[in-house]
């Protein structure tokens, strides 16, 4: 894996979860949005290439931050949003193989833009075993709470699940460019269920590290997530 890596945002979901005005990445939290916290972590760092940030076409909230507080951002580009996440991601892939021409060897890793409080900490942590990983690597936490799985019903105990060996998947995701792209294709090709990018490393017999992580990288969903970022935000700034 080359040395810099190369970073993809997923920003082009609607947040229906959240019930929004707007979609989520772009709701204001602490002094400015979403995305903008998220892009934080990453502009500047030595080991960031680049970002490829994936929006949907026309997005007004995107384009405004363009003009204004991204205006001088180097190194920043935008790539068509798809239907689903890993389709938005693909895109983005696509983009840094067929229009900046960035060599398959070379890293890359997925971070959702509505997880706001990732540390440089996390991010470092991430990048050190990443690096070493031919099956890619992924930040988790791993289970606290006993697990049910709920009846056809969905409102009955079904049974409790094995916990040990139970991890949350964060993000950012890592592997090499050529490695994802090609998972990712297969997965879709496939129509199989893609909900980050492990599962698609996966679906391709790869086993990626699970690198453990802060539980205060959460992934703003619901409306409640606003204010346990805040405190996140406010508390890692002291
Ligand atoms: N077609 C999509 C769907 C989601 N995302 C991005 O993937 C991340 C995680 O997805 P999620 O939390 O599900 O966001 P939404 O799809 O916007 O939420 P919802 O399911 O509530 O609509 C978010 O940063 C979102 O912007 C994306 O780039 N393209
Ligand atoms: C990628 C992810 O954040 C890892 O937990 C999660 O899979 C995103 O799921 P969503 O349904 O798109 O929010």
């Amino acid at each position: 894996m080359s040395n810099k890596i190369w970073v993809v945002i997923p920003a082009a979901g609607v947040g229906v979860r959240m019930q929004a005005d707007r979609p989520k990445q772009y709701l204001p939290l602490v002094e400015k949005t979403v995305i903008e916290h998220t892009l934080e972590c990453f502009v500047g760092h030595p080991a960031v290439a680049g970002i490829v940030v994936a929006v949907s076409d026309g997005d007004p909230f995107w384009a405004e931050l363009m003009a204004t507080t991204l205006a001088t951002q180097r190194n920043l580009y935008t790539a068509p949003g798809g239907r689903e996440r890993a389709d938005s991601v693909l895109n983005a892939l696509t983009y840094l193989t067929d229009t900046l021409h960035i060599p398959p060897e070379t890293g890359v890793l997925v971070h959702d833009a509505a997880r706001p409080c990732l540390s440089r900490q996390d991010l470092n942590k991430l990048l050190a075993a990443g690096y070493m990983e031919a099956a890619g690597a992924i930040l988790a936490v791993p289970v606290r709470d006993t697990m049910k799985r709920a009846q056809a019903d969905g409102a009955h105990i079904s049974h409790t699940e094995e916990r040990n060996g139970l991890w949350h998947a964060l993000t950012p995701q890592m592997a090499t460019l050529g490695v994802l792209q090609a998972a990712l294709a297969d997965a879709w090709q496939k129509g199989l269920a893609v909900t980050d990018e492990a599962s698609a490393l996966e679906y391709a017999g790869l086993h990626p590290i699970l690198v453990e992580g802060d539980a205060r990288n959460i992934k703003i969903t619901r409306p409640a997530d606003l204010a346990l970022a805040t405190f996140f935000l406010r508390d890692v700034a002291g």
